[in-house]
């Protein structure tokens, strides 16, 4: 194979394949052995040919003229039956009854393994997704993580089917091949260099089946990726008039992943059916030269073609397997190098436990998402449990990048983000995520009911906790004019919500968590300006006691804060009372007479 860019080196191959076999390997070397017993009893099935001919020959009167004979005239003498043509027919029955539902059995057994397998990959993948840091997320771009966990993955799960498919077949043309040799190890010699060297000849000329797979794998990619922005984009895709760009790049895609399916299939066909010509001309010149040169009996002579008759496809099976294998091989080192990477860009936990934090404080902190521009430049301040601190400044000035850190969606490049004394990273992750409820912008809402979006932060929680926490956050305005109240089925991403309510059901979320602090990332933003000061106010008199943390374009939500942060290119520029920064004249001040005239 050449080693193009997106080529697979033959090493990155047996590795994979290495890893493979480790995925259950004694149900997987159970699988070989029977494999191997169903070609032991194939060639016993094929061995029957000899008595059958020599007996229907001599009218029963056979004697133990060499060593097959023999130990067939042993066995049925053994088992007290009599070695008649009517018996030896009976004893192939019974031998090909015993492969053939063996075969069964094997052929059940694979596609358990490689549906188990195609599943356990499934499993380690979306597992290991969800426990990556959204930096990878950042990087990868979700259609690319879903192309690898739903489609990379099926293909991958195929290479576990087909190398043991391909193990039995290489079983049973071992057998064949043996008692072809016994007959006559010249001819199958012979055989063996046609056969053998059509196969090469095929092999050379047909493109490396890994190439043809990586391209598969690719074009499989972009049409994910094209369909996706047809579909989750529908709107801008409506709205900016870019359905025809969109159809060509998915037209161009479809193209390619076709083209490369045909070839893929166009290669395998090629090698099935020249092999299988090749095959059948060596057929009947091995029958010349058997009869010519010679001087073997009809009945071994017979085993000799029949074995050679039914080896033949065997090998060209052989080679599409072989080729398939190859092929799907390319996606299942794609997988696994998905999976590595998802493994190493693991999210780390602390191991602190912690209930309650009364105090969290930024001391000097730096951070760029790509090593590149600074987002954070030396950011330091504290809140308590019952403060109320915002944050404001132009768009793109780092602010949602505070609320990211604190909640450990990144890590800080320099600096500390402690919390009661601790750094952050020190706690067990997922108990320090449940002390913070962030409200973000523009929440997912997922696929379920009304009540389960709420629920999502407490599970546990009541109906009555349910409606307590909606009349604060304003989702009771609405509620009743959806079908089924709470019980209403919210649809793909909440598409059934407006961008106001969508928010009302991320801050109700939010409340209904045991958190200590609140964390409000423009959270009230697409609410009108009265329902907005409403909802602020019902939180503000809340008689749970949160430390809040609001981000705000609309300066009049963060009137009350205790202390305002005004952020610009990643530094905090001012900090006071919104009295005071009035009094200051600077930027917060600029801010709140430009709103305040608007
Ligand atoms: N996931 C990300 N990867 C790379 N850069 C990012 C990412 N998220 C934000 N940025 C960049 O970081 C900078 C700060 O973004 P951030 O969202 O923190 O600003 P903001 O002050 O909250 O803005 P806004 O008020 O518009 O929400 C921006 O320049 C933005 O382009």
């Amino acid at each position: 194979m050449t080693d193009g860019e997106d080529d697979i080196s033959s090493r990155e191959k047996l590795d994979a394949l290495l890893r493979v076999a480790k995925y259950r390997p004694k149900f997987t070397a159970g699988l070989i052995v029977l494999g191997g017993f169903v070609a032991f009893l194939e060639g016993i099935g094929l061995s029957f040919i000899y008595p059958i001919i020599e007996v229907a020959q001599t009218d029963g009167e056979v004697a133990s003229s060499d060593m097959i004979m023999e130990v067939f005239l042993g066995i049925y003498d053994a088992l007290n039956i009599p070695f008649k043509l009517g018996y030896l027919i009976i004893g192939i029955a019974a031998v090909m009854t015993v492969r053939f539902t063996s075969s069964f059995i094997v052929g059940w057994l694979k596609a358990m393994l490689q549906k188990r397998y195609e599943q356990d990959l499934r499993k380690r993948a979306f597992n290991a997704a969800l426990a990556a840091e959204v930096g990878y997320f950042d990087e990868e771009g979700s259609d690319d993580i879903l192309n690898a966990i739903i489609t990379e993955t099926r293909y991958s799960g195929r290479v576990i089917k087909g190398a043991v498919q391909s193990l039995e077949t290489l079983f049973l043309a071992g057998m064949y091949l043996t008692v072809m040799f016994y007959i006559t190890p010249k001819m199958t010699v012979f055989a063996l260099l046609l056969l053998g060297g059509v196969t090469v000849v095929i092999r050379h000329v047909i493109e490396p089946a890994a190439t043809v797979g990586t391209e598969v794998a690719e074009a499989n990619e972009q049409v994910q990726q094209s369909v996706q922005a047809g579909t989750q984009g529908i709107r801008d895709v409506k709205l900016f008039g870019l359905a025809d760009e969109v159809y060509d790049d998915f037209f161009e895609s479809i193209r390619r992943y076709t083209r490369s399916e045909i070839n893929l299939s166009r290669n395998e066909a090629a090698m099935q059916n020249f092999y299988d010509l090749a095959a059948a001309i060596s057929l009947f010149v091995l029958i010349y030269a058997g009869f010519t040169y010679t001087g073997l009996s009809l009945g071994a002579l017979s085993i000799f073609l029949f074995a050679m008759f039914r080896l033949s496809p065997l090998m060209s099976r052989l080679n599409s397997q072989v080729y398939r294998v190859e092929g799907n091989l390319s996606h299942l080192v794609r997988t696994q190098v998905f999976l590595d990477e998802l493994d190493s860009r693991r999210e780390n936990s602390g191991t602190q436990s912690i209930s309650t934090v009364n105090r969290i404080e930024f001391d000097d902190v730096h951070f760029s998402y790509n090593n590149d521009e600074k987002v954070l430049d030396g950011i330091s301040f504290n809140v308590e449990e019952d403060e109320f601190i915002a944050f404001v400044g132009h768009s793109g000035a780092g602010k949602s990048t505070i609320v990211s850190l604190l909640a450990r969606l990144y890590d800080p490049d320099q600096g500390n983000i402690r919390a009661d004394g601790t750094p952050i990273e020190e706690y067990d992750l997922k108990e320090w995520r449940e002390r913070i409820a962030v409200v973000r912008q523009q929440p997912f809402i997922f696929n379920g009911t009304l009540e389960n979006n709420i629920t999502v932060g407490n599970r546990d929680a009541t109906r009555d906790d349910v409606e307590r926490v909606s009349e604060i956050a304003k989702v009771d305005e609405f509620v009743d004019e959806l079908p089924n109240g709470y019980d209403s089925q919210l649809g793909d991403d909440g598409v059934r919500l407006s961008g106001g309510q969508r928010q009302r059901v991320a801050l109700a979320r939010a409340l209904l968590k045991d958190a200590d602090f609140l964390v409000l990332d423009e959270a009230t933003s697409d609410l009108d300006s009265n329902l907005e000061r409403e909802v602020q106010d019902a939180i503000e008199l809340m008689d749970r006691n949160y430390g809040i943390i609001a981000i705000a374009h609309r300066l009049s939500t963060v009137k009350n804060a205790d202390r305002i942060y005004t952020v610009e290119a990643g530094q905090i520029i001012e900090q006071g009372s919104h009295r005071e920064l009035l009094d200051d004249e600077g930027e917060y001040a600029e801010l709140y007479a430009i709103q305040s005239r608007g």
